[in-house]
């Protein structure tokens, strides 16, 4: 198959297929639609984690390489979906983009853009992966690094992630596409990380995943910018700005959790010396 063939098809299957195409968010209509929905996930994920917290000495015992395949195999799909929410959305975003008007890419006119087409299928598959992405708890707790990967920062993450998924996307918010190109980009990074870790190849480049991830955050801050900047200055203003300044307040905190991360996990000679002694254990 050429280039030109390959292409087509991919765009037919990402953008152009009629459940993509014909996307519609429409309130309380289809899974996830409503703000229930993420709410009442957060809430059964946050007690089943302490749940399992409480009492993991009843949770199924697993040897170590069955834990292992399944967590090999869950970053796997994970990274592989990633990867599709990457390409899809991004020729979403081509596909949608008004001929001449690049400030659409960081300002969806208010009051005139509905949450639908396949720049919002693809939201929306982001939004829902994310509920996937709980079982990265419990595969934490069932492993023997529980207690230093079990982190507050962790559990902040995956519980609220959701919610903010759905008051983002469902407002037709402007920055949709950066903040699911820009994660889904660094959860492809980051998966393969764990999936490596998984199969027992931790490779070297952890710290470059930990910057990946800070970086996204200061992109989208500067995104942002460009969005409130583009708000203020037209007459229509830019949709979903209530959402943004949430997002940013919630992407501030993120920020700082991952630089104290960073700080403690790569600024010191200890967890340097750790790293070395597991790359070593693994040769
Ligand atoms: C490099 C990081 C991605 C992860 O750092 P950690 O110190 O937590 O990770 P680590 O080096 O110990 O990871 C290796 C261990 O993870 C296991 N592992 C593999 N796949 C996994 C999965 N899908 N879920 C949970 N654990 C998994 C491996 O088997 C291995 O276990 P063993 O060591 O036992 O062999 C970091 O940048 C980071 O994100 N730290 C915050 C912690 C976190 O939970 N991050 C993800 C959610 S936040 C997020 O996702 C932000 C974003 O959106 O970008």
């Amino acid at each position: 198959m050429n280039m030109k063939a390959l292409y087509s098809r991919t765009h037919y299957w990402l953008v152009e297929h009629p459940t993509i195409s014909q996307f519609e968010w429409k309130h309380g209509n289809n899974l996830g639609s409503s703000l229930l929905f993420p709410i009442v996930s957060a809430f059964i994920y946050l007690s089943l984690t302490l749940l399992a917290i409480r009492f993991s000495l009843i949770l199924p015992t697993l040897s170590a390489a069955t834990l292992r395949l399944i967590t090999a195999l869950h970053s796997l799909i994970l990274c592989l979906l990633s990867l599709i929410m990457v390409v899809g959305c991004s020729l979403s975003v081509v596909h949608q983009m008004p001929r001449h008007d690049l400030k659409w890419v960081f300002c969806f006119p208010a009051n005139h853009t509905l949450p639908r087409g396949p720049l919002f299928f693809w939201a929306k598959f982001f939004y829902l992966s994310k509920i996937l992405e709980f079982v990265d708890t419990l595969l934490i707790i069932l492993s023997s690094s529980r207690s230093r990967r079990l982190t507050f920062l962790h559990v902040y993450h995956h519980a609220t992630v959701p919610v903010i998924c759905y008051l983002t996307f469902s407002g037709a918010n402007s920055m949709t596409h950066v903040g699911v190109i820009t994660n889904a980009s660094v959860h492809v990074i980051m998966y393969a990380y764990y999936f490596l870790c998984a199969v027992g190849k931790r490779p070297r480049w952890k710290r470059i995943v930990t910057n990946c991830q800070i970086f996204q955050f200061i992109l989208y801050f500067v995104c942002a910018v460009a969005t409130i900047y583009y708000h203020l200055t037209t007459e229509i203003g830019c949709s979903g700005l209530g959402a943004l300044y949430f997002n940013m307040t919630f992407n501030t905190s993120l920020l700082l959790l991952f630089l104290d991360f960073h700080s403690k996990n790569y600024a010191n000679n200890i967890t340097k010396d750790r790293e070395k002694k597991l790359l070593d254990r693994q040769k």
